[in-house]
């Protein structure tokens, strides 16, 4: 398939976010095609954050537009951009480490079905919401942990509860916010085969922040290079690793020195 015919999910177009004097989103366009793996990287206050804070509803753009599966989302709140299909997870942990992790899933699924997650004790008699809980476990390797308590397990399988967590909300557009940070080796390798494999299932598409440069080159379809708050390169892997400005910029002399 080339590049011309194939299907965008998302159409970010001339999108903006100032804060005070300090533009950092500015005028970035960027087509995101369905089921490809972007990832975004850039320094420290590059704009990665915004840039998802823009698509996930919590900021309002100061200018342009995001066009989801067809729809002008600018401006939607967070949880209308999320029932139209777009999750994110957080740096930081976000489940509930007194649940079970298996419940921890439940209460996404039930939320997904709008019963609201105050109503875990129903939904955790509810035996589809349990088979859609049991079902995303299995596909993150996750079934021998389903009976523990959340806030036992070890940091990296926490992370992957996260990400349980948001693809119970049957997400096609994934936004994934550093997902390996402060993982040992192990853990990260296991976060890059389970990103890889849930892209290659064709059931989602990811858009990845990580300063991880080997994740990174690993995983991703396509890189978008972000610095001070624009964009500077967007291209495969190989493009991004030769583009002189990024090597200057970020890559160091040595592809050894890849760390922004
Ligand atoms: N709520 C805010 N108020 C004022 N300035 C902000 C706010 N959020 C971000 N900024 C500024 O916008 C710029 C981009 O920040 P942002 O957090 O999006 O970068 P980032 O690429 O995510 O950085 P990091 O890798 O450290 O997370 C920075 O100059 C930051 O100080």
């Amino acid at each position: 398939m080339t590049a011309a015919t194939q299907d965008i999910i998302l159409q970010v177009t001339g999108l903006g976010k100032r804060f005070g004097g300090v533009d950092a989103v500015a005028n970035v366009d960027l087509d995101v095609y369905r089921h490809e793996t972007l990832a975004i990287i850039g320094p420290n206050g590059a704009g990665k954050t915004t840039f998802y804070n823009l698509l996930s509803g919590r900021m309002h753009p100061s200018s342009g537009r995001i066009v989801y599966e067809g729809r002008d989302i600018t401006g939607m709140p967070p949880h209308e951009i999320s029932r139209l299909g777009i999750s994110r997870s957080f740096q930081i942990n976000n489940i509930f480490e007194e649940m079970t992790v298996r419940e921890n899933v439940e209460v996404a699924v039930t939320a997904l079905r709008g019963e609201g997650r105050r109503w875990h004790n129903v939904a955790s008699r509810n035996r589809d919401v349990q088979a859609d809980a049991d079902a995303l476990l299995e596909r993150l390797s996750l079934s021998e942990l389903a009976d523990q308590r959340a806030g036992v397990i070890s940091y990296g399988d926490k992370r992957l509860v996260e990400i349980a967590v948001v693809l119970a909300t049957r997400p096609k557009l994934v936004l994934l916010d550093e997902p390996t940070a402060g993982m040992t080796p192990d853990e990260t390798q296991r976060v890059m085969q389970l990103v890889k494999s849930l892209g290659q299932s064709g059931d989602y598409t990811f858009l990845i922040t990580e300063h991880d440069m080997n994740v990174v080159f690993g995983l991703a379809d396509r890189i978008l290079v972000m610095h001070r708050g624009q964009k500077l390169v967007l291209g495969t892997p190989e493009e991004v690793r030769a583009h002189p400005e990024v090597r200057r910029a970020y890559l160091g002399t040595a592809d050894e020195e890849m760390a922004p």
